[in-house]
């Protein structure tokens, strides 16, 4: 008996050997898009090397985004063409190539190196800061899905969130997040803190409705959010069809001010009765006024009515 499962491992193992050498000795076509501006312009240093170490895996050729929604037309221009797309920037330059990838049927696998200011979607998957780590990551990777979220018509890849913080995402200039880096965000939300607005909402989720009067709202697919909220919650799964939808009420005093912002940094939010955490599949949110929102970090003007939703298992990235 043991020498039949035996021969059936051994035949397994030689299978299993040979689909890795013929994955060794297929030549990929790669297509790297740069965003050679983005964080510290830690890509002009990495790119000639990191283009060295993607030649070990195929055929590559860079491209070097020349303005914004640039990384959108070159994803849409090759990813009919090539077997990967190696995305080196922050969060915007990612969001952009998800962007150009959504209309294909048949996606090229993506890889991603983070090199902007704040990399939230790389800092929830683990993704290193080093250029040529990320670079071997993707290498040695397995491939994973992950969901996209579409807002109205436009996707996003780890969050779309309004309110308090949402503008320090898009406000500071991009001069200086390359001067200041994180810190620049710290400022431009510290002059947020003083003009505290609020937003009277209706937001229906799969399972209720809220209505109420809201400083910050996020639905995320993330465990960062703008380099300010961590979400701690092992529910928090990227491929699982759902969003993460978090909502804080507008404070009535500084003591529910304090309270909101103790719950976010001890990251009792779940206890908080200030705090809304729900999981959803889809999210509606309903607005009397105009209402500003960050996408990946990104500006964009919103809608009165803005219908948030997910689209299971759209990308494949590499990791
Ligand atoms: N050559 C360029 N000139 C001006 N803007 C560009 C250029 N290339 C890309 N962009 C734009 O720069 C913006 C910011 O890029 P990105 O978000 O990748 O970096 P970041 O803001 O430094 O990082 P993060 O979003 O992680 O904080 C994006 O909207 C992108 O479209």
């Amino acid at each position: 008996m043991s020498g039949v499962s035996n021969k059936v491992l051994m035949q397994q193992k030689s299978k299993q050997s040979s689909i890795k050498a013929k994955a060794y000795t297929t030549k990929q076509k790669i297509l790297i898009i740069a965003n050679t501006i983005s964080g510290k312009q830690q890509m002009k240093k990495y790119l000639h090397s990191v283009q060295q170490l993607f030649a070990k895996k195929g055929e590559t050729e860079v491209k070097i985004t020349q303005s914004k929604g640039h990384a959108t037309e070159l994803a849409k221009a090759y990813g009919d063409d090539v077997d990967m797309i190696v995305c080196c920037g922050g969060d915007g330059t990612l969001s952009e190539v998800i962007t150009g990838l959504m209309p294909f049927d048949n996606k090229p696998e993506l890889g991603y190196i983070p090199t902007g200011t704040t990399n939230d979607f790389a800092k929830s998957i683990n993704i290193s800061k080093n250029p040529e780590l990320a670079a071997n990551m993707i290498i040695d990777g397995v491939s994973r899905h992950y969901d996209v979220g579409l807002f109205n018509n436009k996707y996003f890849i780890y969050v779309a969130s309004f309110g308090i913080f949402s503008r320090s995402s898009y406000a500071a200039t991009q001069q200086m997040k390359n001067t200041l880096g994180r810190l620049a965000y710290v400022l431009e939300g510290a002059k947020e803190v003083f003009s505290l607005k609020s937003y009277h909402l209706k937001i229906t989720t799969d399972n209720e409705v809220l209505e109420d009067d809201y400083l910050f709202g996020a639905i995320s697919n993330s465990t960062s959010i703008g380099g300010v909220i961590k979400l701690k919650d092992p529910n928090i799964l990227f491929d699982d069809g759902l969003f993460e939808v978090v909502l804080i009420k507008y404070p009535k005093n500084i003591l529910e001010f304090g309270q909101i912002l103790h719950a976010l940094q001890t990251g009792q939010y779940q206890q908080s009765d200030l705090i809304t955490f729900v999981h959803t599949k889809k999210a509606i949110i309903e607005s009397n006024e105009e209402m500003p929102w960050s996408l990946d970090g990104e500006f964009d003007p919103g809608a009165p009515v803005v219908e948030v939703t997910n689209v299971h298992r759209a990308i494949k990235v590499v990791h």
